[in-house]
């Protein structure tokens, strides 16, 4: 469920009057989501998302994302551009909000990742990188490894109710990660996703039935850090099976792939095993507080924290990037 703010006909006719939109055809509010409100329009003009900024996301933050979006769009990456009222601005208020209308890009994200999904995955994951190198901006991961140690403070007093010895295994974890860091200086950086999740990732099939990239969406925890940090959040989402069991075959499609575009210097290959691990944890941690500080009945979807915990203890048994497919 992700429409936490309701826009009434009335409210969203006055903020369309703001752009060059047309007449209001459609609108829906979207299911899907966790962190913002999302609604469907249909304009005059075409089909458009309207997102109303909710409290996760600091308005400070919003022309980053914005602008980092418009640029990659305009370098042919396939992501949201976000649209212009009559005033040249992409970002203002709707419903006590902070609101934003942009693009729609069509195709679907996919339920079951096939291997065949992978190639182009990668593929699209280094042209982000390549097309994000110009952009002049720096945001610097609030959920990197500095965020992760206060985000566990915050899970240790319900955390073992998750699962028993869980705060303990997590704090040996996380110290043997944040020990193993690459320095920043070590690795080459740029502008990441950092959440390159399925259910962010559109495909529609080519003439030959194949499926290709259509839409990458959902910026809002993109950010100024190590690149090959971006392969390992794709390796954590993408390339374990139901099961649980690690797809090297995937694995090796989606850094095939990428390494096509942009070539993985040595040192980011060598790291992948580490970066993985930072990568788990972070998106376990996340969850985890989240599992531990949503009251039951709320609204918010809350996502299974150990999943994360077993693609933490796989990435911690390999024993090198071969292990991951690199
Ligand atoms: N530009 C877009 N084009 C088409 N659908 C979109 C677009 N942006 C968002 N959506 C739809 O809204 C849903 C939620 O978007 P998302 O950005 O993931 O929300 P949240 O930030 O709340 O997690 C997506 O799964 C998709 O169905
Ligand atoms: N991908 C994260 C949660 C963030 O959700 P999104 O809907 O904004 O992609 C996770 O799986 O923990």
């Amino acid at each position: 469920m992700a429409v936490y703010t309701e826009v009434s006909d009335e409210a969203l006719r006055a903020f369309l009057a703001e752009y060059e939109l047309g007449d209001l055809l459609a609108f829906r509010g979207i299911a899907e989501g966790v962190e913002n409100s999302n609604y469907a329009l249909r304009t005059a003009k075409g089909d458009f998302i309207l997102t109303l900024y909710e409290k996760r996301v600091d308005p400070k933050e919003l022309p980053y994302f914005l602008g980092l979006m418009d640029y990659l769009a305009f370098r042919g990456v396939p992501c949201p551009t976000p649209v212009e009222g009559r005033d040249g601005e992409t970002l203002r208020s709707l419903c006590g909000r902070p609101a934003a209308i942009c693009t729609f890009l069509e195709g679907v994200w996919p339920r079951r990742v096939r291997p065949e999904h992978l190639a182009p995955l990668g593929a699209a994951l280094a042209k982000l990188h390549a097309a994000g190198a110009g952009f002049p901006e720096f945001r610097p991961n609030a959920l990197g490894p500095k965020g992760w140690a206060p985000l566990l403070d915050g899970c240790r007093a319900g955390g073992d109710e998750v699962a028993p010895g869980l705060i303990a295994e997590l704090d040996m974890h996380l110290a043997a990660i944040l020990a193993a860091w690459p320095p920043a200086s070590a690795l080459p950086d740029g502008q990441i996703h950092a959440d390159l999740f399925p259910d962010n990732v559109f495909f529609l099939p080519d003439a030959a039935g194949r499926p290709q990239v259509s839409g990458l969406i959902d910026f809002y925890f993109a950010c100024t850090d190590l690149l090959a940090y971006d392969v390992a959040v794709c390796l954590n989402a993408w390339c374990f099976e139901p099961d649980g069991s690690f797809n090297v075959t995937k694995a090796r499609a989606l850094i095939g792939a990428y390494t096509a575009v942009r070539p993985l210097w040595p040192a980011e290959r060598a790291a992948l095993p580490v970066l993985c691990r930072g990568a788990a944890i972070r998106f376990l941690l996340t969850r985890l507080y989240d599992w531990t500080h949503t009251p039951p009945g709320a609204l918010v979807t809350r996502k299974d924290p150990l999943e994360y915990l077993r693609k933490l203890r796989f990435f911690a048994r390999a024993t090198g990037p071969g292990d991951l497919g690199a």
